[in-house]
């Protein structure tokens, strides 16, 4: 089977699996966690997360950020933007509260699932991708903007895959998307330290390509990033990208539930527990 027809038919799949569980009814009055707009000068999608306060990524932000990657997918758009809705944060990473303390086995089931599905979208995505870092991105924030083709930042915040002291080990799709953007080395450094890097730091080592000191600019800097695809056919460029990624997407669609299983292990050991338990207390005591 090739690979988009693959991607289509485990997505197919997964949604089935997916819709079957007891975690998916979105209340049609609760407010959206992902924005969609078009930039009328050109015809770019911007996507805005906006789950308050810090778009820390739940289950239903997953849900509603892989039905709006359908959507463009079937719009065929000419590319995105991936934005923050928030104050000064892009994303601020899995949402803990999903991890700790001793989650429902099906709920996280479900939630790793979506984390999963959300990175296959993204990363195998047909069109162009640009993460504009407008806040700071700590680990599954880092993780949406590595799975993004070119990444621009705003000055002064932080970025990088800092799960190793909070006692999470990343899974080897996700260390995988951060060599496709570093060298092994470096990339091994970054995650074993789970050090932080300022907007500079991430620029000199090549984990961000542009940095802005604003909206305007970085809507500027897209636009140079995605007419550089002007004059190249959509689906050369498609089945181009996807054949770069491949190995990494096909290998966790075929062990989507074994990667959940570990994950969940992992997490559910007491000393995984406390270590969370014990970061997320000093992430609440910082503010006293
Ligand atoms: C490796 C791949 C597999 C696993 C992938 C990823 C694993 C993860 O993503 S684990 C999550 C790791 N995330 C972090 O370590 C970031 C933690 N957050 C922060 O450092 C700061 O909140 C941040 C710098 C993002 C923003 O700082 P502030 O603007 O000062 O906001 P506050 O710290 O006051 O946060 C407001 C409010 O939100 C709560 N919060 C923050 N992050 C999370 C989170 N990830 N999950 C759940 N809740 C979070 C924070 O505690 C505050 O709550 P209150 O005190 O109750 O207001």
């Amino acid at each position: 089977m090739n690979f988009s027809r693959l991607l289509k038919t485990t997505s197919a799949l997964t949604s089935r699996w997916l819709c079957s569980g007891r975690f998916q009814s979105t209340s049609a009055a609760a407010q959206k966690l992902v924005d969609v707009s078009v930039d009328s000068k050109t015809g770019v999608s911007i996507v805005s997360l906006n789950r308050k306060p810090v778009n820390s990524l739940s289950l239903e932000l997953f849900k509603e950020f892989c039905g709006v990657m359908d959507d463009l997918e079937s719009e065929k758009v000419r590319g995105m933007i991936l934005k923050s809705s928030c104050d000064n944060v892009f994303s601020s990473g899995l949402d803990i509260t999903e991890l700790y303390p001793h989650p429902d086995e099906d709920r996280f089931h479900a939630f790793w699932l979506w984390f999963q599905e959300t990175w296959i979208k993204l990363y195998g995505s047909s069109f162009p991708t640009v993460a504009f870092i407008n806040g700071h991105a700590p680990a599954g924030g880092c993780v949406l903007a590595i799975s993004c083709e070119y990444r621009i930042m705003l000055p002064y915040y932080k970025i990088g895959l800092n799960e190793a002291p909070v006692g999470i080990v990343a899974p080897d799709w996700v260390v995988n998307s951060l060599k496709s953007v570093l060298a092994s080395r470096k990339a091994e450094q970054l995650l074993t330290s789970g050090r932080l890097l300022d907007t500079q730091e991430a620029f000199d080592i090549g984990l961000i390509d542009k940095i802005v000191n604003n909206e305007e600019e970085a809507l500027a800097r897209s636009e140079e990033f995605f007419s550089t695809f002007d004059n190249v056919p959509k689906l050369a460029r498609a089945l181009t990208k996807q054949q770069v990624r491949k190995n990494e997407i096909s290998k966790l669609i075929k062990n989507r539930s074994n990667d959940a299983k570990l994950f969940l292990n992992h997490i559910l050991r007491p000393e995984t527990q406390k270590i969370i338990g014990s970061y997320f207390k000093s992430l609440k005591d910082r503010k006293k």
